[in-house]
C-alpha cells in the first residue's frame, strides 16, 4: 500500500470565461512538478469542486493525468448521497490515481457511528488508499479520534488530510503511527512536521512552492532551524493566500504571472481590492 508524504498541491481550477481552461491546467501541472513538488490533489476545495459537475470533474482529472504521473495525483471525491458517490468513484477507478481524499459529508452532521458507516462503505469500494479529509469548518462535523481510529483499521484508509485545528487530535494521530497525516491548514505545517507529520497539502503551495519542498527537505535532514526560516519567510505570503475565501487570493497571485485569468466560479467572488493590493505589493518585492 503506498503512502503519502511531501508537499502536494491542491490545485486550482482554471476558468476563462466561465469554461474550464484546460490549456492554463496542464501548464500549471507542468510548473509544480519542475518545481518539486511530490504531487497534485484534483477537485479539492482549492479546486472549486462543488462548482464543477462531475462530468467537468473528470476532465479536470483526465487533463492533469496527461502532464503528471497517477501515482502522484489523488482525486477529490465529496458528496451527500452514496450512489452518485460510488458511481463517480467507479468512474475515477478506471483512471490511473494514486488515492481518494474524501471529506465527511457536509451539511448533515451525521453522527460518528454513521461517519465511521459512510468512509467505511467508500473505501470497500475503493481499489487504491483513501486520506479522510477532516475539515470541520467546512462539512459541519468534526471526526473525532475514536472514529479516526476505527477508521484507521480499514486497510485502505492510510492517511489523514488534517484541518481540524486541534493539536491534541494531530498529535494523537502522528503518535498512534496508523495513518499518514498530512498537514491541511497552512499555517499548521511547521507544528505539523515538528510533531513528525508526512507532509502537507498546502493551497499556498502554489507560490513559491520550491520553498515548501525545501522545508521538507530541511525536515528529513533534521536542520530545524534552517526549516523554521523557511517556514517564518512563508508565513507572510501562507496569511495573505487565507485573507480572501479559499482559492480568490491563489488565483489573483497566479493571474499575475499570466498563468490564468482571475476568474471564480459562483459563489465564490475575486478577492477585494484591498487584498488584491497587498497580494501584488507583496509579490512585487518577493518574487523569486
Ligand atoms: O483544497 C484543499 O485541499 C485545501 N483546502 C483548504 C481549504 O481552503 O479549505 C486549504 C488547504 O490549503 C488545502
Amino acid at each position: 500500500m503506498s503512502s503519502f508524504s511531501g508537499i502536494w498541491v491542491p490545485l486550482v481550477t482554471p476558468f476563462r470565461q466561465g469554461e474550464i481552461d484546460f490549456s492554463a491546467l496542464k501548464s500549471l501541472c507542468t510548473r509544480m512538478l519542475k518545481r518539486g513538488v511530490d504531487g497534485v490533489v484534483v477537485c479539492g476545495t482549492t479546486g472549486e469542486a462543488p462548482m464543477l459537475t462531475k462530468e467537468e470533474q473528470l476532465q479536470v482529472l483526465d487533463a492533469v493525468l496527461e502532464i503528471v504521473p497517477g501515482n502522484q495525483v489523488i482525486m477529490g471525491l465529496s458528496g451527500t448521497h452514496m450512489p452518485v458517490i460510488r458511481e463517480m468513484q467507479d468512474a475515477i477507478s478506471r483512471r490511473p490515481v494514486a488515492g481518494f481524499l474524501v471529506p465527511a459529508p457536509y451539511y448533515i452532521r451525521p453522527s460518528q457511528p454513521a461517519l465511521v458507516a459512510w468512509f467505511t462503505e467508500i473505501a470497500d469500494n475503493a481499489s487504491v488508499p483513501v486520506m479522510l479529509y477532516n475539515i470541520p469548518y467546512r462539512t459541519g462535523v468534526q471526526m473525532e479520534l475514536d472514529t479516526l481510529r476505527q477508521l484507521a483499521k480499514h486497510p485502505r484508509i492510510t492517511a489523514i488530510k488534517d484541518c481540524g485545528g486541534s493539536i491534541d487530535l494531530t498529535l494523537s494521530l502522528i503518535a498512534d503511527g496508523e495513518l499518514d497525516v498530512l498537514c491541511g491548514e497552512d499555517v499548521q505545517i511547521f507544528s505539523t512536521l515538528s510533531l513528525g507529520g508526512a507532509g502537507a497539502i498546502a493551497a499556498s503551495s502554489h507560490i513559491f512552492p520550491e520553498e515548501f519542498v525545501a522545508l521538507i527537505k530541511q525536515f528529513k535532514e533534521g536542520d530545524l532551524i534552517a526549516a523554521r526560516q523557511t517556514f517564518f519567510g512563508l508565513l507572510p505570503m501562507i496569511r495573505l493566500m487565507f485573507s480572501a475565501p479559499n482559492p480568490a487570493a491563489i488565483k489573483f497571485a497566479l493571474s499575475l504571472d499570466g498563468l490564468m485569468a482571475n476568474e471564480l466560479r459562483s459563489p465564490m467572488l475575486p478577492a477585494p481590492e484591498n487584498v488584491e493590493t497587498a497580494i501584488r505589493n507583496y509579490l512585487n518585492q518577493h518574487s523569486r
